[in-house]
């Protein structure tokens, strides 16, 4: 049995990442905002435009510290991060979602995201992926190496270098890899199903381009930014 041993420099890379990751949670006043008194469906939506775009923010901060993305092409690094805003919203709304938030909170948040003015058939695949994320317990470090890997996916449009971001992401795959490793000995299997839930996540961000379709329809406001990010309007 081989012996899974994560380097020196493979802990200084997920202590990079970590922090970077930790040093921005969604503003406690926004989530409190969500928390409290009824909305109207117009405020919830305007609610969730205003963490989308904020997370949109955290986003690029968060990307300018993985460990060589600024040594890619710059044209390369904009089309990342368009390419998995979605995704990486996501997976983060569903690791705060899933966090051990004060009883019936989460009911709460459920029930303002559910009357937001979102579709319901768009509704039901997220809340499945929140808790199919929910039911990984995944550590800090996890997620932050996950979300990671959903940034470097070198097959996103027009990525002219994909090789150099492959490089970084296999750096980050082998990480967690062995961290998955160490950290669930029973559970063989689960590395394969945190990549797996990429999967689920890709799906996610084809709803959601259907739902910015839809939303424009009935003309809901975005914010400048997830109309630059979200290539709308
Ligand atoms: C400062 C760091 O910010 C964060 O960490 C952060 C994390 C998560 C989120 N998440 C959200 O904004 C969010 C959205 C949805 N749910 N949801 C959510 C929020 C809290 C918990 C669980 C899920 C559904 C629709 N989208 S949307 O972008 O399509 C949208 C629809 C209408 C207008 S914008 C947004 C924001 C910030």
């Amino acid at each position: 049995k081989e012996k899974v041993e994560i380097t020196k420099e493979q802990q200084a890379l997920m202590k990079v990442i970590l922090d970077a990751y930790n040093r921005h949670q969604i503003p406690q006043d926004m989530a409190k905002k969500l928390l409290q008194d009824q909305y109207s469906a117009e405020e919830n939506f305007l609610l969730l435009t205003e963490m989308a775009t904020s997370q949109v923010q955290v986003l690029v901060e968060f990307t300018k510290n993985i460990p060589g993305f600024l040594t890619l092409d710059r044209e390369d690094q904009i089309a990342l991060l368009k390419g998995s805003a979605v995704e990486a919203m996501f997976l983060r709304s569903a690791q705060v979602f899933s966090r051990k938030m004060p009883n019936g909170h989460t009911e709460v948040l459920e029930e303002r995201i559910r009357k937001s003015g979102i579709s319901e058939e768009f509704i039901t695949p997220m809340f499945n992926f929140y808790k199919s994320i929910g039911e990984l317990h995944m550590m800090q470090e996890e997620q932050a190496l996950l979300t990671t890997i959903t940034i470097l996916t070198p097959d996103r449009p027009y990525v002219k270098d994909q090789q150099a971001v492959e490089r970084l992401q296999e750096t980050i795959l082998d990480v967690l890899r062995k961290l998955c490793v160490l950290q669930h000995p029973q559970e063989p299997q689960y590395f394969a199903r945190l990549l797996g839930r990429l999967t689920e996540l890709r799906t996610l961000s084809h709803y959601h381009a259907e739902m910015l379709t839809s939303w424009r329809v009935n003309d809901h406001k975005f914010t400048p930014l997830l109309c630059e990010i979200w290539d709308v309007q």
